[in-house]
C-alpha cells in the first residue's frame, strides 16, 4: 500500500503502535445521485494514500471503459464496487470503508441517498459521530439535503460538515458558496446539531478535500466567516470526546457471571458515565442499592471504566440483578414506565401496525410491546407532520410505545445506548424497526392481564436470584405471550 508513512519501511512496530493509539472517527456520507459521493470517498482514499497500487492500476484501466471522467482517473470506480450498482449507476447498500491519516483513523459508512434507502442511512448514521452532507454547488440546498440532514439529526449526530461540491462548475465563486451557506443555515434552525461547518470543494480535482486549493483564497483568507480548513482537516480536528455522556452512569447487564459461590459479577458494556470502585450504585428496575467493589476485566482490575468498555462489576452486597437490568448511580432519577414516546424508523416491507405485539430489544433487555398509537408521521422531504394509521417501509414517525412491563426510560439524546431500541417480528425474528426514545409517558394499566399463580411468581423470583446464569426471564415481562 502506498501509505505516506516512511515508518512502514523503517520501523513497522513503531508504525503499528502509533496506528493503534490514534483515535477513531466514524462518519457517514450523504448525498443525492451524482452529487459526487463516490468520487469524494475515492479522493479521500487516494489523497491520503490508502489505495493499493494494483487497485489504482485497475481503476485507471476501468476509467477508460466505464468511467465518466474522460481522461482523468474516475475515483468513483474505487468505491462503486458492486457490479449491480455499476450497472444501475447508483449506490445501493451501506458499505463501511476505512482509512487513516497521521492524526486519526476513520470509518466511513457510505450509504445510498435515495429516499427508498432511508433505513440504510439510519443504520449507517446510528454509529456515526459526524455526517458529511454533500451539496452540488450548481443546485444548492435540495429536498434530499434536507432529508439527509433531518435523518442525521434524528439519529443524534452532533457534527455536520456541509461539503459544497463541484465548485469548479461554478467557477469557485465565493458569492455562490455564501448563498448556499446562508440557505442551509436558515434551514438548520430546525436542527438540533450544535456543530455545523461548511467547505467549498471539488472532489473531482481534489480541491480542499485533502489538499488546500489555490482556487478558493477567499475561503482561507477570511478567518471570520469560515475556518479555512480542508475537509480532511475538519475531520481530523473535530472534537468528539465531549460528545460522550460521562455523567450519567449506565451499565446494562448482559450476563451474570457466577462461576462459584464466592464470585458474582455483572458483565456488560458501559453505555454512559464512568464506573469506579467504591461508587454508590443502584440496580434498575428494582431500585436496590449497593457499592461497586471491583471493576474486573480480562487484563486486570480497573480504577475507572469509560463508555464503550466491556467490564464485569462486583458489588459489596448481594442484590438481585439479572440480565437486562441496569446498574446506575445511586442518586440517579430515572423514570420507570411501561409507556414512552419514540421516533421509529420502519425498516420492513410489512407495515407497522399499531396494536400488534412485537419483541422489543432495549439495551440488553428483551421484552414484548406494541405501538399503541402513531402520533404523527414525518414527511422526510418536507419535514411536515401528518396523521397515519400504519407505517410503511422507510417511514419515520413519532409513536407511543407500550410495553408489557415497566422499565427505566432514558432519553435518546442524553444516552443513545439505553435510549434506543429495535423492534423485532415475533414470528420471523427479523428486525423490522428502530426507535429513539424521546420521553416518558405515564405508566398505564396493563391491557393484558396475567394468570400466573403466586407460587409461579415466587419460583421465578427464586430461580432468577439463585441461578442467574440460567437467564430465566422475569415473568412479569412475558405478559401477553
Ligand atoms: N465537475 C465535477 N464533477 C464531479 C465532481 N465530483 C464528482 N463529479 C462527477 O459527478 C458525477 C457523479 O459522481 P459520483 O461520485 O459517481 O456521484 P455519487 O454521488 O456517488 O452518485 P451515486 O453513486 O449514484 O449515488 C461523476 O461524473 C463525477 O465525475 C466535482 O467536484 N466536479
Amino acid at each position: 500500500m502506498a501509505h505516506q508513512s516512511t515508518l512502514i519501511a523503517d520501523n513497522i512496530e513503531q508504525y503499528l503502535h502509533e496506528h493503534e493509539n490514534k483515535d477513531l472517527l466514524r462518519f457517514i456520507t450523504c448525498g443525492s445521485v451524482d452529487d459526487g459521493k463516490s468520487t469524494l470517498i475515492g479522493r479521500m482514499l487516494h489523497d491520503s494514500k490508502m489505495i493499493f497500487e494494483d487497485q489504482l492500476a485497475a481503476i485507471t484501466q476501468a476509467s477508460k471503459t466505464s468511467g465518466t471522467t474522460g481522461d482523468t482517473v474516475d475515483l468513483a470506480l474505487l468505491v462503486d464496487g458492486l457490479q449491480s450498482e455499476r450497472e444501475q449507476g447508483i449506490t445501493i447498500d451501506v458499505a463501511y470503508r476505512f482509512f487513516s491519516t497521521d492524526k486519526r483513523k476513520f470509518i466511513i459508512a457510505d450509504t445510498p441517498g435515495h429516499e427508498q434507502y432511508t433505513r440504510n442511512m439510519a443504520t449507517g448514521a446510528s454509529t456515526a459521530s459526524l455526517a458529511i452532507i454533500l451539496i452540488d454547488a450548481r443546485y444548492g440546498v435540495q429536498t434530499q439535503t434536507r432529508r439527509h440532514s433531518f435523518i442525521a439529526d434524528l439519529l443524534g449526530i452532533q457534527h455536520l460538515v456541509i461539503a459544497v461540491n463541484k465548485m469548479d462548475l461554478v467557477g469557485f465563486s465565493e458569492a455562490r458558496f455564501n448563498e448556499i451557506v446562508d440557505e442551509y443555515r436558515e434551514f438548520a434552525t430546525n436542527l438540533q446539531a450544535p456543530d455545523i461547518r461548511f467547505v467549498p470543494m471539488s472532489a473531482l480535482n481534489g480541491d480542499n478535500v485533502v489538499n488546500r486549493s489555490e482556487q478558493t483564497p477567499w475561503y482561507f483568507e477570511d478567518g471570520q466567516r469560515y475556518e479555512g480548513k480542508t475537509l480532511i482537516e475538519l475531520l481530523e480536528n473535530v472534537e468528539i470526546t465531549r460528545d460522550q455522556n460521562l455523567t450519567d452512569l449506565r451499565l446494562p447487564v448482559q450476563y451474570v457471571n457466577r462461576p462459584n459461590l464466592d464470585f458474582r459479577g455483572y458483565c456488560g458494556t458501559l453505555s454512559a458515565g464512568v464506573l469506579r470502585p467504591g461508587q454508590a450504585v443502584k440496580a434498575l428496575p428494582s431500585g436496590k442499592t449497593s457499592r461497586v467493589a471491583r471493576v474486573v476485566t480480562f487484563d486486570g482490575d480497573l480504577d475507572a471504566a469509560y463508555p464503550g468498555q466491556a467490564v464485569t462489576v462486583t458489588l459489596e452486597d448481594e442484590i438481585d440483578i439479572s440480565r437486562g437490568d441496569w446498574i446506575v448511580s445511586a442518586d440517579a432519577e430515572i423514570p420507570l414506565s411501561n409507556v414512552f414516546s419514540a421516533d421509529i424508523v420502519w425498516m420492513h416491507e410489512d407495515a407497522l401496525t399499531p396494536g400488534k405485539l412485537y419483541d422489543i430489544k432495549l439495551a440488553t433487555r428483551d421484552l414484548a410491546g406494541q405501538v399503541s398509537a402513531i402520533e404523527y408521521q414525518i414527511d422526510v422531504n418536507t419535514l411536515e407532520k401528518h396523521a397515519t394509521d400504519a407505517l410503511s417501509l422507510n417511514a419515520i414517525a413519532r409513536c407511543e410505545v407500550e410495553l408489557t412491563a415497566a422499565i427505566p426510560v432514558d432519553d435518546y439524546r442524553t444516552s443513545p445506548g439505553t435510549g434506543s431500541f429495535i423492534v423485532i417480528d415475533r414470528l420471523t425474528n427479523v428486525t423490522v424497526g428502530a426507535g429513539m426514545i424521546r420521553g416518558v409517558v405515564n405508566a398505564r394499566e396493563q391491557a393484558v392481564t396475567t394468570d400466573w399463580a403466586a407460587f409461579e411468581r415466587d419460583l421465578n423470583a427464586l430461580v432468577r436470584k439463585h441461578f442467574p446464569h440460567w437467564e430465566a426471564k422475569d415473568i412479569g415481562s412475558l405478559l401477553g405471550r
